[in-house]
């Protein structure tokens, strides 16, 4: 009863999260002479999956760390335009230790440059994907043909050093065609940002510039978690869970593949067919950033630490964040990462358990006398129903068609975030170009009437799997590119 005595608030457009794709869709209309918009935010903070968390006396970044790619990436411009400051990761930098402890860096070299040879057939495999319209395949397949078997706990480890460690999930379901999209956008390496403002600070900063701190128009509600959306082909009316009702001629969605997925967001009416079919087609990423302090370094001066100490690598990739360029000498500070199933399993159990499980490891590579951590920070992304996972990872068989559907309005609402860009999903820059792109869509639709359809997508329906006939007919010369 009391609920429905509030009233709704109108705005010409409504946007649902506050992470650098709202952001940037709001400034976009900003700067089109549009401020009749609200972007309702579920937690007490913008940013969303770029994150801080105050840890062994200084900030670390629990989600986005990277700059992925300088090259013609947006992202890079703002990180240089604010001074955030950082360093390209070396990815030479690295040690392998195997269960013993010993360094079997030299070891590995033979099995780098097969899995080069398999990544360099691979690459032409993708090529003839695209240019010729073949069938898409994992990962796993293409390394396989391409000569890349890895049985021995070293090759595991540089295997998922190259593919898990990227894309958040394994390379058997992991698309060919999809990823390494476009790898002259990913040249001039990736800048790890260390900046004590954080890598948020470029979402800061980019609202500060529509957004003074008491916004007389309350164009940002943090803590406003959107319940249901009830969406017509003229107007969106968002609920939240504290009761408040929002109502935009144009709403976007800006929340991960992951909430979509969730069933935690009630639409009404019920999403298309077509639109559903597309959310959970597309997958999230898991990926857990575990940090640990300690009284005193014992480990390698590498940038990376890699742990070959069994067939299935887990907690194999550490980096070193007491090299000179991270944190104050003697923050002592180690951050091991986890992906995919792991995720699920860490996040589930005691912060505890999982030290114990690490320092199994850790034994294991510098020996039982080494110190126990003073502290250690698990961030939980997945079991956090505001986001439910890391980052989208492209599915096998996923054409472009199917982007443009996920990212295809209903009615009048509309599909933005790093999910739904078909250049750059995963990465911050995708989130940012999203959130521009689908401002000057609902601009366009606003002002010249010229509104996105999906039509084109809905008619072309799903890309059908192909048959492995076909699979194996299509690759044929590209296994045996001789005989042919
Ligand atoms: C651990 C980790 C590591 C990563 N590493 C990198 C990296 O190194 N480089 C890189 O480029 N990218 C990286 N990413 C991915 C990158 O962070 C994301 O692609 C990007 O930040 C996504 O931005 P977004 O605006 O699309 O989504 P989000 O940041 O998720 O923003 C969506 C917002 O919606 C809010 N929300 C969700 N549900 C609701 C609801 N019901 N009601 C209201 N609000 C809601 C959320 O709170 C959130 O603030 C990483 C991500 C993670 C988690």
């Amino acid at each position: 009863k009391q609920l429905s005595k509030r009233s709704t608030e109108e705005r010409k457009i409504v946007i649902v999260g506050a992470g650098i794709a709202g952001i940037a869709a709001a400034k976009t209309l900003h700067e089109n002479g549009v401020d009749d918009f609200v972007i309702l935010e579920g937690s007490d903070r913008i940013g969303g999956r770029m994150r801080q968390a105050e840890f062994g006396g200084v900030k670390v970044e629990i989600g986005a760390n990277w700059v992925q790619g300088l090259h013609d990436n947006p992202i890079w411009d703002l990180a240089q335009k604010y001074n955030i400051s950082g360093k390209i990761s070396d990815y030479d930098d690295v040690v392998i230790r195997n269960k013993t402890g010993n360094d079997v860096t030299d070891q590995a070299e033979e099995a780098w440059e097969r899995l080069g040879t398999a990544q360099e057939y691979l690459g032409e495999w993708r090529e003839r994907i695209r240019e010729e319209k073949l069938p898409d395949v994992s990962l796993r397949v293409a390394l396989k043909l391409g000569g890349w078997r890895p049985k021995t706990p070293l090759e595991k480890v540089i295997e998922y050093f190259d593919y898990e460690f990227e894309y958040a999930d394994a390379p058997e379901v992991t698309s060919l065609n999809n990823t390494g999209m476009n790898e002259e956008d990913f040249t001039g390496g990736e800048y790890f940002v260390t900046d004590q403002r954080g890598f948020g600070h470029i979402v800061d900063r980019l609202s500060d510039e529509f957004l003074s701190p008491n916004d007389a128009r309350r164009r940002l509600q943090l803590n406003k978690v959107v319940r249901t959306v009830n969406w017509t082909d003229t107007d969106v009316t968002f609920t939240t869970t504290d009761g408040s009702t929002y109502r935009g001629e144009y709403g976007l969605m800006t929340v991960s593949i992951g909430v979509l997925e969730n069933d935690v967001i009630d639409f009404i009416p019920d999403l298309p067919a077509w639109k559903v079919e597309e959310i959970y087609q597309f997958r999230m990423g898991q990926y857990c950033k575990i940090f640990l302090k300690f009284p005193n370094k014992f480990w390698d001066d590498n940038e990376y630490i890699l742990y070959a100490g069994s067939l299935r690598p887990q907690y194999a990739v550490w980096q070193n964040l007491e090299l000179p360029w991270t944190f104050p000498n003697g923050t002592n500070i180690l951050l091991v990462t986890a992906i995919a199933d792991d995720v699920q399993r860490i996040e589930l159990q005691s912060d505890e358990a999982t030290k114990q499980e690490i320092m199994t490891v850790l034994r294991n590579m510098y020996g039982n006398n080494i110190s126990e951590p003073e502290s250690i920070l698990v961030p939980r992304w997945l079991t956090n129903p505001l986001f439910f996972g890391a980052y989208s990872n492209w599915p096998i068989h996923v054409t472009a068609q199917d982007f443009e559907k996920l990212a295809a309005p209903v009615g009048r609402l509309y599909f933005g975030g790093e999910a739904t860009h078909p250049r750059y999903n995963g990465y911050v820059h995708g989130g940012y170009l999203s959130g521009i792109d689908q401002a000057n869509a609902i601009l366009s639709c606003m002002r010249k009437g010229i509104c996105k359809s999906n039509q084109t997508a809905v008619n072309q329906g799903t890309s059908a799997a192909p048959t492995l006939s076909s699979l194996l007919l299509a690759m044929i010369p590209v296994i045996f590119p001789v005989y042919v």
